[in-house]
């Protein structure tokens, strides 16, 4: 059933209320992985039951408790902010996830604008963190709410909102919340739909069955009590930053293979069916380099480099904790350094199978620079990879609602980034999850200058709107 033309009116003519109000928004630095934004990101869930109340949702902010930090302090989890509408035994129940933390912005990283002040262009795109990942989709679920509740549309489902403030630095606290509310509030559920991921490019939709897991490691290498002159030290202790540099070169190589022995192994086999299905998908090379900005892709071959974001493992190398980085020339010798490394999992890697791999081999690979220093490895956070089925009426109802809105068949895709929930609900829950995209391949989530374009979100709206539409008549 096509949503009721008044909602899509409604839509179109509440535009420049709704990028306002995902102004407001961005403009609240919710940072999870940064602790002198940890006030912001617990702002930022007041902000949501803010909207969401006035609508007639019942709001509830779940405390998950304390997260460690690497010092020892503790630090308060931000709330999941749980919302319920609607409880008509006769309506299927909607289960709505996205993410209200963001990822760190500098104006320094080479922002153009003000990261958190949402600009618009001239094109119609609204640059900021968050805009794409995960605000623009959250708001979008509460302009939808707010089209049927004032324009008095019967909601054609129940909705229960599931709303995490930490899924930027590993969902801390939700797996567990959601385990002992399963038979509680998560106990209507028939459905899961998570809006937080990207099309393949800028002009096809698409519906995604799949992400990638991971897991982040930190390896630790210190020596010397204090940072140290290399003038009066160099060539005279075993240097901390030399082994890192050393152990972080023989994780993987500039063409992409993950050199840890073993980890190949535990990748799924490819079938030939599997294969035929990135040969079908709307994605060119040239749509890489344009997110990009270089024509630096590792492969000309389009099911190679579709299979490297979406089926097979990544080693990416992130950053050094305690080395010198600012202008200026300091001859200094760090005394204790950090090397931040992750690796996207895929079917059927685990954080268990694959972590005493990357151990072992970096022990063993420090034993033979025969340092003195000492080194140390720690898993930051994990997380599995998740499949499902799109042959699910979920996935159905999103196909019928991306071709009303976009004129467009979506293409199915799975995700080379990860979202660690999508698994918990998956299982715990026993349900079918759906991720429904908003944003543009371009759109530079993680990266400088993130964008959303107008049009996407707008008319991401209406398709968000419709697929609950037809999610009520698709069996
Ligand atoms: C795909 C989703 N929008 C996203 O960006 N997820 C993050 C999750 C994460 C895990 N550790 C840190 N962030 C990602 O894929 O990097
Ligand atoms: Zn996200
Ligand atoms: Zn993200």
């Amino acid at each position: 059933m096509p949503a009721p033309a008044k909602f899509i009116t409604y839509i179109d003519a509440h535009k420049d209320a709704f990028i306002a109000r995902l102004g407001e928004a961005v403009a609240i630095p919710s940072v999870s992985g940064d602790p002198s934004h940890r006030p912001d990101v617990i702002k930022m869930s007041g902000y949501i039951k803010s909207l969401l109340e006035p609508l007639g949702v019942k709001v509830e902010l779940k405390d998950v408790g304390m997260e460690k930090q690497p010092d020892g302090s503790e630090l308060p989890l931000p709330p999941v902010v749980f919302g319920t509408l609607g409880d008509d035994p006769n309506k299927k129940t909607v289960l709505l996830y996205a993410h209200y933390d963001v990822q760190p912005a500098l104006v320094s990283d080479g922002w153009n604008t003000d990261p958190f002040k949402l600009t618009p262009d001239k094109e119609g795109r609204l640059f900021g963190r968050g805009s794409t990942d995960d605000k623009g989709p959250l708001i979008a679920w509460i302009n939808i709410v707010e089209a049927h509740v004032t324009q008095g549309i019967e909601l054609p489902v129940n909705i229960k909102f599931c709303l995490e403030g930490m899924e930027e630095s590993g969902s801390e606290g939700l797996d567990d919340l959601i385990e002992k509310e399963k038979d509680g509030f998560f106990k209507s559920c028939d459905c899961v739909c998570i809006c937080d991921n990207y099309w393949m490019n800028d002009r096809t939709p698409c519906l995604t069955y799949g992400v990638r897991g991971m897991s982040y490691y930190r390896i630790i290498v210190s020596g010397p009590a204090r940072d140290l002159h290399s003038g009066l030290f160099g060539n005279t202790v075993h240097e901390p930053m030399t082994d890192l540099i050393l152990l972080m070169s023989k994780l993987v190589t500039p063409s992409g293979e993950i050199m840890i022995p073993g980890l190949d192994k535990l990748v799924a086999p490819l079938t030939d069916s599997e294969k035929k299905r990135y040969e079908t998908i709307d994605f060119a090379l040239t749509d890489i380099e344009e997110q990009v900005g270089a024509k630096i892709v590792l492969s000309d071959d389009k099911s190679q480099v579709l299979m490297g974001r979406m089926r097979n493992p990544s080693l990416s190398l992130h950053g050094i904790e305690g080395a010198f980085y600012g202008p200026g020339a300091k001859t200094v010798i760090p005394a204790k350094v950090q090397g931040k490394f992750s690796i996207r999992l895929v079917p059927n890697m685990t954080p268990e199978n694959v972590d005493p791999l990357v151990i072992k081999y970096l022990y063993d690979e420090f034993a033979k620079l025969k340092s003195k220093n000492t080194l140390k490895i720690e898993n930051i956070h994990a997380g599995k990879a998740w499949m499902a089925d799109p042959d699910h009426w979920n996935y159905r109802a999103a196909i019928k609602a991306t071709e009303e809105v976009y004129k467009k068949t979506p293409d199915l895709t799975r995700e080379g980034g990860s979202i660690p929930v999508t698994l918990t609900f998956a299982d715990v829950l026993g349900l079918n999850v759906l991720l429904l995209p908003m944003g543009r391949g371009d759109d530079g989530a993680h990266s400088t200058n993130e964008k959303l374009d107008t049009f996407n979100y707008i008319e991401g709206t209406k398709l968000l709107g419709t697929y609950l539409h037809e999610i009520a008549v698709t069996n």
